[in-house]
């Protein structure tokens, strides 16, 4: 039976992604398990920024967003990342085609509640899964740059891990997996919990165990974990053969679930 998931992966990993992670990606694929994957490339962002003379300032974690930021965040997300990946997925054999949310209005987006101190940074409000189940219907593996529209034609920057959760319920994939540079959740001991619930999560954030940018990823996991979507599983992208054994085995990373 076909199976579906969506993939995010990181800024913080995706330099560092072997080819066999887009190998297993290929046989899975193969195997008639289909990926959408949704990148980000934060880092990658901060650094053209910083050749430009602009520098990053992050509220809560998203970035403050006028529109010269905007400019060079879809440069490098919708252009140098999105076609990176693209390129390997290629290179593995299987076939891939790049979108940002501008294309085909993908991605809705409207304006983030704080948008007078962050500027142009999105929340999704709509997600177009015909254009997706579309590209996948063609035999491509889909891999999306999260910039959103709104109706007028404005962009917006949105948060990857945002993104990819919101692309994940309105796709009712079965799953999301979370590829990031650390091997799951850790609790204060740095042991890696291999099952967390959405009530552990809120404690965790409230005692300080999870912060920073894991914090987008388990927010985005407990906004998409209703309906089809059954779990969200953090991994990190090193570990040799890390999504295969997500999707096909479990007992890697960590597993998010509703109870
Ligand atoms: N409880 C936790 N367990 C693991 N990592 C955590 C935790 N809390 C915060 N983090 C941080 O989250 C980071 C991953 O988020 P981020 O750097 O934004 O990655 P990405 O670019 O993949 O989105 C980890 O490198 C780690 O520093
Ligand atoms: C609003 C906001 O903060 N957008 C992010 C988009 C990229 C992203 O999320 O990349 P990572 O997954 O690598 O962190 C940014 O500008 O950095």
């Amino acid at each position: 039976m076909e199976q579906r998931f969506v993939m995010k992966c990181g800024g913080s990993t995706l330099a560092a992604l072997p080819a066999s992670f887009f190998e297993d990606l290929r046989d899975l694929q193969e195997r008639g398990v289909k990926a959408v994957i949704v990148h980000g490339g934060g880092p990658a962002i901060s650094e053209t920024l910083g050749k430009l003379g602009i520098a990053s300032e992050f509220v809560n974690g998203l970035r403050k967003t006028s529109d010269e930021v905007l400019d060079v965040v879809e440069m490098v997300l919708a252009g140098r990342i999105n076609k990176e990946i693209v390129r390997r997925i290629q290179q593995s054999g299987a076939k891939s085609l790049g979108l940002s949310g501008v294309d085909g209005e993908l991605i809705k987006a409207q304006p983030v509640a704080n948008a007078d101190e962050i500027g142009f940074v999105g929340d999704v409000t709509d997600v177009n899964a015909k254009i997706v189940e579309g590209v996948m219907g063609m035999g491509y593996i889909p891999v999306i740059a999260p910039i959103g529209i709104d109706a007028a034609g404005q962009r917006y920057n949105i948060n990857a891990d945002t993104a990819a959760g919101a692309v994940a319920s309105h796709l009712g994939v079965e799953r999301m997996i979370v590829v990031t540079d650390v091997p799951g959740i850790m609790n204060g001991q740095k042991q890696v919990l291999p099952t967390v619930t959405v009530e552990e999560i809120e404690a965790m954030i409230a005692s300080g165990e999870i912060y920073g940018g894991m914090i987008p990823k388990v927010r985005a996991a407990i906004a998409c974990i209703h309906g089809q979507v059954k779990e969200v599983v953090i991994v990190n992208g090193d570990v040799p053969g890390v999504l295969s054994k997500a999707v096909l085995e479990g007992g890697i990373g960590t597993r998010i679930v509703q109870a």
